[in-house]
């Protein structure tokens, strides 16, 4: 995997410290067989030999800790590195490629392939000691007689071959494992969001969990066990096959050579010895080879995002001159292969300029949120261009292009942290604004997080108001935020927000169905069918605006 790849060229130091300490211990678990052999096949066991087996403890232990300890550090460094690149990644690539690559098939990514690749990495340094153990072993064999560790060699050779050969088949599977994987966070992801509606239709619950979940359950259960069965035959059979060399160490080779007993029983030692390490590592074999299949769809995904750097050029489009907002042309459509006839917004012609208030209106299915994604710079224009304060944007200044915007979504997520809470009493504007919108015996700021999200949407729509007044950009895009919101508060979000806003020069985009409100735009622009039909300038009578709702709101006259 690339990313090992990189960290282990960047620590050899500590490879190096790792592979030194392993081996030592390797050979000192090694000596301490060799050494038990002769005590037990001499007749005299010597203080002296006492005194190297309990200094040998000492230095296998000694280093087998060291070893580990720095590989599980080094790997644990892979991992907490994959974890932030790849975070840091999913921000800098474009929405419109992380809608393409599905939100279940990420989450698989970023939480299973990422969790089965730390098991693997969490054997990795066990693994290596236990190869040590088995080298160490072998030489010490070699060096009692090479004539038996020639038949062991070649013997255990034989069984790595016919393991492998073995685990063609259960590998075909694990692939397979995989992408069923995926299938099932789709489905988990189905019943957690669905929920509510599955709890109200009983009929629809069992459904789903019957027709839906089971089989793809079983199918993945099926490919498992077909699988790990096999794992578990060749596991055993290599088990049986250390018992087999045994047997033919002491009943079989006699027969051809003649072999002194201490010898014998020293080789037999040995190889009662070496059990416990071969198991581990065959134990770790298909948990080695799952993680290669992560390993796969991590390097995948890696390969799919955009490399990205969060250090922004900040004086980017900024002008001393009236901001100016400029879309020319531009047009996108959604590649819907299954529908009868695709989508496509624009070309759409529009100018936004500073302390302007622009309404986006439009039926469902219009283009609204559409629009307002290329405004945003989260899609991508396939033509026309946009451009701010007479600067173009291109592919390389449109992360600076996105931050002159905040904007509060229909579908809204609202994040507990605030941004620089400690930066010029950010913590009481978050307060007072707070206050003002009414939510203050609801929500506090306490370390920097608003202290419950467990509010209604309308309430909590009103805390993501907070953030994006508090992000303090030169744009702001409100996608249907009032439609949540109570009669006091809608009036107060267009009649005393908007205008709020607009005194203090930022462009104000709303996309709305208030129709009694379009009085508060400057302007207000309409979508049929991808297309901008009608554009509309401010209608007099302002000021009569939502009269038809009584504010008794106490902050009402005195908002932000
Ligand atoms: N991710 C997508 N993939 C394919 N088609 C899409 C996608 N998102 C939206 N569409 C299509 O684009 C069209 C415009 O959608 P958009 O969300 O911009 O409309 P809208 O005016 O915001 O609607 P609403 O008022 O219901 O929110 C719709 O016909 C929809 O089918």
């Amino acid at each position: 995997m690339q990313m090992i790849k990189q960290l282990v060229k960047q620590s050899w130091p500590l490879m190096l410290l790792a592979t030194a300490t392993g081996i030592i211990s390797g050979f000192s678990g090694a000596s301490l067989v060799k050494l038990i052999s002769d005590g037990v096949t001499s007749q005299h066991a010597s203080v002296v030999m006492a005194g190297q087996f309990f200094a040998l403890c000492a230095v296998f232990l000694g280093t087998k800790l060291v070893s580990e300890f720095v590989l599980m550090s080094l790997t644990q460094e892979a991992v907490h590195k994959i974890r932030l690149d790849l975070s840091r990644k999913l921000i800098a690539t474009p929405v419109k490629k992380l809608q393409q690559l599905g939100q279940p098939q990420l989450l698989a990514i970023m939480t299973n392939d990422i969790a089965t690749l730390v098991q693997a990495l969490q054997m990795l340094p066990p693994a290596f000691g236990n190869l040590v153990v088995i080298t160490g072993c072998l030489a010490y064999m070699f060096w009692l007689s090479w004539q038996l560790a020639l038949i062991t060699t070649v013997s255990l050779a034989a069984g790595l071959v016919a393991y492998q050969l073995a685990e063609r088949a259960p590998l075909r599977h694990m692939f397979g494992l995989r992408e069923q994987m995926d299938v099932l966070y789709r489905n988990f992801r189905g019943l957690i969001e669905g929920s509510r509606e599955l709890q109200l239709n009983m009929a629809r619950g069992k459904q789903f969990v019957e027709q839906v979940i089971a089989p793809d359950s079983l199918a993945f259960k099926t490919l498992y066990l077909q699988t790990m069965r096999v794992y578990a035959l060749i596991s055993n059979l290599n088990n049986i096959l250390f018992y087999l060399l045994i047997g033919l160490l002491v009943f079989v080779v006699p027969i051809w050579f003649k072999i002194n007993a201490g010898l014998l029983t020293t080789f037999v030692l040995v190889l009662l010895f070496l059990m416990r390490p071969i198991n581990d590592l065959l134990y770790a074999v298909p948990v080695i080879r799952q993680a290669g299949f992560s390993a796969a769809k991590i390097d995948q995904l890696d390969g799919a995002l955009s490399a990205g750097s969060i250090d922004l050029n900040a004086s980017a489009f900024k002008s001393p001159h009236k901001r100016s907002l400029v879309l020319k042309g531009i047009a996108h459509h959604y590649p819907a292969p299954t529908e009868d006839r695709q989508f496509m917004l624009g070309p759409v012609d529009l100018c936004m300029e500073e302390g302007e208030i622009i309404f986006i209106v439009g039926g469902n299915g219009s283009g609204k949120t559409t629009l307002a994604m290329l405004i945003l710079g989260l899609y991508e224009p396939e033509t026309g261009e946009i451009s701010l304060n007479g600067q173009t944007v291109t592919e390389q200044n449109i992360v600076e292009y996105r931050q002159n915007f905040s904007a509060v979504f229909a579908d809204f997520h609202l994040f507990e942290q605030l941004l620089e809470v400690d930066r010029d009493g950010m913590s009481e504007r978050a307060m007072h604004y707070i206050q003002q919108l009414g939510m203050a015996h609801k929500v506090s700021i306490t370390d920097g997080k608003f202290s419950t999200l467990n509010l209604s949407t309308g309430q909590r729509k009103r805390l993501a108001l907070v953030s994006a007044y508090l992000e303090d950009r030169p744009i702001y895009l409100f996608d249907e935020w009032a439609a949540d919101q109570d009669p006091v508060f809608k009036k107060i979000f267009y009649t005393e927000l908007l205008p709020d806003l607009k005194r203090r020069g930022k462009t104000v985009l709303v996309i709305t169905h208030d129709d009694a409100y379009f009085p508060c735009a400057d302007r207000v622009v309409k979508l049929q069918d991808g297309h901008l039909h009608s554009i509309t300038g401010k209608p007099q009578g302002v000021s009569n605006v939502g009269a038809d709702t009584q504010t008794d709101h106490p902050h009402a006259a005195s908002m932000l």
